[in-house]
């Protein structure tokens, strides 16, 4: 069916003020470079509300890029008729019979700005219910615990009429909570991580360590493509590619090797720390959760810390390894992730990691290298990819 309008409802309910106004206005600008390859959209704010006017398109594709905007809390397709009881009726009828699947009992809630309209709220229930009963089969009203709230509104020379409910991501808008620096692998969880920071409102960079020639061109496009994957979400993605050859080598020389996860861990920290304050990133993110892998014991995240005060932001701490996974389905980054590239950490994988690493024993190893040498010139080779969200994807991708 044709549609002409979405209702966009949003809200973190505490937000009150100036807090809301930026929240409002940087939603409706996120909401409107999400829809920029949708010619003849248009985005607006009135009544205190935002609004998409579809311009005579096809609903499904809009509304299925609407539901990457984080902030947006729900989504209500909305007919737009003549406020003249006839077309109102008819539309009413059509709203209802199109929905999939068919609601069995329905009550009209109807709301009249406009005094002039010669029916009352009240009438007004009665008169559309009553038609769209009499002309939709096994349709009940129940006033109590509708399946469909079928909501009118009458507003001077136009009358809207509000159809299926869809929910939002929700979150908060990219962009109200500062930029942070994403610790970007190739595997299934720092992608979800990414998406997580971003559903808090949060502008995304990435640093991605790479160790050409021990890992391949094709595992660095392997991440390239996950990070252009999270721009559906969060718009422009700035990956910075590091080259971290010469730092392995040098802990593979220098340091034993129970301990040259922890070291390298120390360093990418290091390093990610650099790259952030050099970007005006307030934090780190990474994929870690507890108690995964070596590195991830809380012994090791202490001695991997201590290289830096700078905060890091886990948002997977407590998800187990199948919550982590629908969510990396449901993002489209699984299929990408579990594509058999090696990654850094695993070409240098030693046979038996410390699971409880010292720190006097991991700063002893450290002395043997040009710790600060290493990060600053590890840094100033660092490759700087700017991703945009591709505009085509929008016809072909699926979030639900
Ligand atoms: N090559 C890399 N480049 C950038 N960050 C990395 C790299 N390898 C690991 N990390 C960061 O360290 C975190 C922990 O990595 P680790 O390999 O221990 O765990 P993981 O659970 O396999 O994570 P992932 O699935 O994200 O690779 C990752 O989630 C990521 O944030």
């Amino acid at each position: 069916m044709k549609y002409d309008l979405i209702l966009i409802r949003y809200g973190e309910l505490a937000l009150k003020g100036k807090n809301r106004s930026d929240f409002e206005n940087r939603l409706l600008e996120n909401i409107r470079q999400k829809l920029k390859p949708f010619a003849g959209v248009k985005v607006k704010k009135t009544f205190g509300r935002i609004f998409v006017e579809l311009g005579g398109r096809e609903s499904e594709p809009v509304l299925r890029a609407l539901t990457e905007v984080f902030g947006i809390v729900g989504i209500s397709l909305a007919k737009q008729v003549p406020s003249e009881l006839e077309s109102i009726r008819q539309a009413a009828v059509e709203l209802v019979q199109d929905l999939d699947p068919r609601p069995r009992t329905f009550k009209v809630a109807a709301k009249r700005s406009d005094k002039s309209f010669p029916h009352t709220s009240q009438e007004l229930n009665h008169l559309i219910g009553g038609h769209v009963l009499r002309n939709t089969e096994d349709l009940r009203v129940d006033v109590h615990r509708p399946e469909l709230t079928l909501k009118v509104e009458v507003r001077g020379k136009y009358t809207y009429l509000y159809g299926a409910n869809l929910p939002g991501p929700g979150g908060l808008p990219v962009g109200s909570s500062g930029k942070v620096m994403l610790l970007l692998s190739g595997g299934i969880d720092s992608p979800v991580a990414g998406y997580l920071a971003l559903k808090r409102g949060g502008v995304l960079e990435a640093v991605h360590f790479h160790s050409y020639p021990y890992t391949s061109e094709r595992a660095k496009e392997k991440v390239v493509d996950l990070a252009r994957i999270l721009t559906r979400f969060g718009g422009r993605i700035r990956l910075h590619v590091v080259q971290f050859t010469e730092i392995q080598t040098e802990i593979r020389k220098h340091v034993q090797s129970s301990y040259s996860i922890t070291v390298m861990r120390r360093f990418m920290l290091r390093i990610a720390e650099q790259i952030a304050r050099n970007n005006q990133a307030l934090a780190l993110v990474t994929g870690e959760s507890l108690g995964q892998v070596a590195s991830q014991t809380l012994e090791s995240m202490n001695v991997i810390n201590a290289v830096t005060s700078y905060p890091i932001l886990r948002p997977l701490v407590g998800m187990d390894k199948q919550e982590i996974m629908t969510i990396s389905k449901k993002i489209g980054t699984y299929e990408t992730s579990i594509l058999p590239y090696e990654d850094c950490c695993t070409v240098f994988l030693p046979k038996a990691p410390k699971t409880r690493p010292d720190l006097k024993v991991t700063e002893e190893m450290e002395a043997k290298l040009d710790v600060d040498a290493l990060v600053q010139k590890a840094v100033e080779e660092t490759e700087v990819l700017d991703l945009r969200p591709d505009e085509k994807q929008e016809e072909e991708f699926s979030y639900f």
